[in-house]
Parts: C-alpha cells; sequence; structure tokens
C-alpha cells in the first residue's frame, strides 16, 4: 500500500484492486464492486477485470483509474493514434461503434427502468440511429487559452483538472476548425496579445470559439474576453479574417464573477453578420451565440425523423419549444397552417426571424421569452395548439410547464431531448395523459457518451 498527500492535505492510502466491470455508467465509465461499494473506473470495458488504482473515496462509491487490463473485451478497440490519453471527449473512443450504438440504447432503457413512467415496460426502444461519420463531425471547436510564463497554451482542459492541454488532436473536430485554432493561436503569440489571467485577475482574451458552416464551408470566429478595451484585438481580428474561409470576428466580453464561457455581449470586429448553414432544403443564418447541433450532418437526421414523428396538416398550430435559430418549426412550415416558436436568446429569435425571410416562410411567428411563462400565456389567450416540439437543455421540463402542457393537451407531442434521465422523470408526469409510442436514440456524438432521442408522445382518448 502506497500513501498519498490528498488536495486537502489529508493522508489517505492508495492501492490497487481488482475489479471486475459490470456495466458502463451514464459518462461512459466501467463500473464494478469493489466491498459491495461501486466504484467507477474510466476507460475500462464491461466483462473486462482490470488492475485499478483507488484515486478518491466517497460515502457511496469510489473512483478509480485503470492501471491494467487482465482480461480484455472483444469490443475493445486501438484509441485513435497520437492522440493525447488525456484529451476530454472521447470517453468511448476505445469502445466499438456497434456497442457505442447499443449503449446509448440501454442507457434511455435503464432511465425508464429507474423512473419507471405509465407502462415503461411497453415503451419501444429502437435501435440508435448511427452518425453518417464517426469522427472529425464537430463543427465548432471552444478552445480555452492560458499564459504561464510566457507559454501560450490554446486547448481544453484534461477531465478533472486545471491543466490545458495545448492545441489538442481531437479526432472528432472538424480538421479545419483545428487548423483555424493552430492558426490564431501563432497570431495571438506574434502580435502578444493579453491573456486573461485569473490569479492577477488581469483582463485579457479567454476563449477562442471557431464555428464552421457545414453546406458553405464559411467560418465564424468569436474572441471571448475578460474586460471590453484589448490592445491590438481588432489588429488581431484583421489578421484572422484573412485565413482561408473565415468570414466574420466577434468580440464577446465576459467578468470574473462569470462562471459561464459566454458573457452577455457580443460585438463584431470584422466581416459578416453571421454565417449560413442548410439543413435538408432550408438555409439558417448562425449568430455566434445561438445554439446549433454540433454534428450538421446527423442534425438532418434528427430534425427528419422528430418531424415524421407528428402527423401535421395544413390546418395545424404548431409549437416549436425552446426553438434556437427556428430550425424545426421553419422545416415543418410547408405542412401546417400556423408555426410559433418559443426562444429565450434574444439573438436567435432575430437569427430566427431573418430565416423565416431567407426561406420565405410566411406562416412562422418567433416569440422571445421563457417557454416556462409564454405557453401559459398563450394557453390563457385561448390558443390551441394542435402539435408540440420540445427542444430542452439538458435540464428538462420545469414541472410547473409540464402541468401546464398536462391541461392544454397538445394531440401530437415530440420530445426532443440530450439527457435520457432528464426525459425519463418528465416522462413520468406526461404519461398520466399520453401514450409514449416510441424512444428512438440518434447518435449524434460517436466516441462520447453524449445521448440524443426523440420520444413520440400520443394523447391518450
Ligand atoms: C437544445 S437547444 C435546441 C434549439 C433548437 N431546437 C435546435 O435544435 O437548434 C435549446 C434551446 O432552448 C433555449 N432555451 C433554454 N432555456 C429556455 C427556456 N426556459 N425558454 C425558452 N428557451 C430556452 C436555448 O437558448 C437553446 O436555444
Amino acid at each position: 500500500m502506497r500513501h498519498i498527500l490528498k488536495k486537502n492535505n489529508q493522508i489517505t492510502s492508495e492501492k490497487d484492486v481488482i475489479i471486475t466491470i459490470k456495466r458502463l455508467g451514464i459518462n461512459g465509465e466501467g463500473i464494478g464492486y469493489y466491498k459491495k461499494k461501486i466504484i467507477f473506473i474510466p476507460n475500462a470495458l464491461p466483462g473486462e477485470v482490470v488492475v485499478a488504482k483507488i484515486t478518491e473515496t466517497f460515502p457511496k462509491y469510489l473512483e478509480g483509474e485503470l492501471i491494467r487490463i487482465k482480461e480484455k473485451s472483444p469490443h475493445r478497440v486501438a484509441f485513435p493514434k497520437n492522440v493525447n490519453p488525456e484529451t476530454g471527449g472521447l470517453e468511448l473512443a476505445h469502445l466499438d461503434y456497434d456497442s457505442q450504438l447499443l449503449f446509448k440504447k440501454e442507457l434511455i432503457k435503464d432511465s425508464l427502468l429507474k423512473f419507471h413512467p405509465r407502462n415503461y415496460q411497453k415503451i419501444k426502444v429502437k435501435n440508435t440511429i448511427p452518425a453518417p461519420k464517426q469522427w472529425y463531425y464537430r463543427n465548432k471547436a471552444q478552445y480555452q487559452i492560458e499564459s504561464i510564463k510566457n507559454k501560450i497554451s490554446l486547448g481544453m482542459y484534461a477531465p478533472k483538472s486545471q491543466k490545458i492541454i495545448d492545441l489538442p488532436i481531437m479526432p472528432t473536430q472538424s480538421k479545419n476548425t483545428q487548423k483555424i485554432e493552430f492558426a490564431i493561436k501563432k497570431l495571438i503569440e506574434k502580435m502578444h496579445i493579453a491573456i486573461a489571467d485569473s490569479r492577477y485577475k488581469k483582463d485579457g482574451l479567454k476563449t477562442v470559439v471557431v464555428r464552421q458552416s457545414h453546406a458553405t464551408d464559411e467560418i465564424q470566429v468569436t474572441l471571448v474576453t475578460i474586460g471590453k478595451n484589448i490592445k491590438n484585438l481588432d489588429k488581431l481580428a484583421e489578421k484572422i479574417i484573412e485565413l482561408e474561409n473565415v468570414v466574420s470576428v466577434f468580440q464577446n466580453e465576459s467578468q470574473w464573477n462569470n462562471p459561464l464561457v459566454w458573457g452577455n455581449k457580443t460585438t463584431k470586429l470584422i466581416g459578416k453578420n453571421y454565417i449560413t448553414e442548410q439543413i435538408l432544403n432550408k438555409k439558417f443564418i448562425l449568430s455566434p451565440r445561438a445554439f446549433f447541433q454540433l454534428n450538421p450532418e446527423q442534425t438532418e437526421v434528427l430534425y427528419s425523423t422528430a418531424l415524421n414523428y407528428l402527423e401535421l396538416n395544413a390546418n395545424s398550430i404548431l409549437v416549436d419549444a425552446y426553438a434556437g435559430v427556428g430550425t424545426l418549426g421553419i422545416l415543418a412550415s410547408e405542412k401546417v397552417k400556423q408555426v410559433i416558436g418559443i426562444e429565450s436568446i434574444p439573438e436567435a429569435i432575430a437569427d430566427a426571424q431573418f430565416n423565416c425571410r431567407l426561406n420565405n416562410v410566411k406562416n412562422a411567428e418567433y416569440i422571445n421569452g421563457s417557454v416556462e411563462k409564454i405557453l401559459p400565456q398563450m394557453q390563457k389567450d385561448g390558443i390551441a395548439i394542435d402539435a408540440l416540439i420540445v427542444d430542452p437543455p439538458r435540464t428538462g421540463l420545469n414541472k410547473q410547464l409540464v402541468k401546464t402542457l398536462l391541461t392544454c393537451k397538445p394531440k401530437d407531442f415530440v420530445y426532443i431531448s440530450c439527457n435520457p434521465s432528464t426525459l425519463a422523470r418528465d416522462l413520468v408526469l406526461l404519461s398520466q395523459a399520453y401514450d409514449v409510442r416510441l424512444i428512438q436514440p440518434v447518435d449524434m456524438m460517436p466516441q462520447t457518451p453524449r445521448w440524443e432521442g426523440i420520444a413520440k408522445l400520443v394523447l391518450r382518448k
């Protein structure tokens, strides 16, 4: 047994243990048991017998680090070559792709079993739809930047660490977005741009976001800064826009006390106001802060599958709740009488309204505000909703909102979710009035445990 000094200066023991891995956890870690206590071991696979080091002890569970594999899973594949194994976002890269798809089907089945919405045993969970590309699919890179002893690092934090992996090779990130991040780092070094430093609360550059349109190749760069006046930032923007495919550079201002990457104020430094993306037969403009799926090719599959689950007709009033830049509503607009979109970010609403004009859509209206406030108001105003799409963030639907839905009762209802736990939780209440006909997982993020799926709900007669 070795002894280590922990972060909180307590001496604890650290020892190697042999664990049989039973299943994968929600974050893709192997799960086993040590002395009847659950232990999470990243990079270990079900069926494997591994030697692990216990790294953290909590009252209800342990965390471990994989030291050696004694018995290997037949589903283990080689981790991509030349990639730093500390790089985050590749939690399942050591598992073959068919098993990744199965894992994503099992994730939602496990959540249904945990929360058991009405008739959960009868809910049909379909096989996960595979992504067209398993590698190099991500269209947006959001890299942090730091300068320590005059050495600049631009990249992502290693999991559970404050260490930035400098210019990581990310085999899920599109090659162009990586190339532009690398080129921007060189410019920052050459032009001596100030880097934000939390130790001395020194203002400067904090994050470099590069997003590329799959349809047009246009690249939008956003420089997130702490503070407004960063010396030579405009000159840096002039250099960045000369890089291949870059059409605009923005500055987003954040503050030290902001726990999020993005601050509230975004201003254009140079170039176009937006980039244009295309999904199926419709075009969408994207301003820097607007949400857009990270895997554009698979987004077409996600959206067309979701819309096919709705029985829309020329008399339908469709509500697209959590509308982003209006994608789903605009794609459905030809089939319905009216689309009403609800979205909380004002810039996304402006994009959605522009997108309607761009696609000559005249029967869609976008309302800025929270779904929790706008839907009850619509109900008070006597607007009868025939069909509803909700596509909320990971937290799922607020309980009060679910109660509103149970009283306004749209006949057709599709729930797009990025979190199987909150989906299963919300289905408990929703299944009081709705039958959950099926759940279709769609793999938007190969090599990661990130989950996306669609639930089709039909009002019970
Ligand atoms: C998962 S995204 C979906 C966007 C869009 N449906 C798409 O696929 O591009 C969730 C969206 O909901 C918005 N949002 C988050 N909370 C909200 C709320 N309480 N009310 C309205 N919109 C909200 C976010 O700004 C984001 O655009």
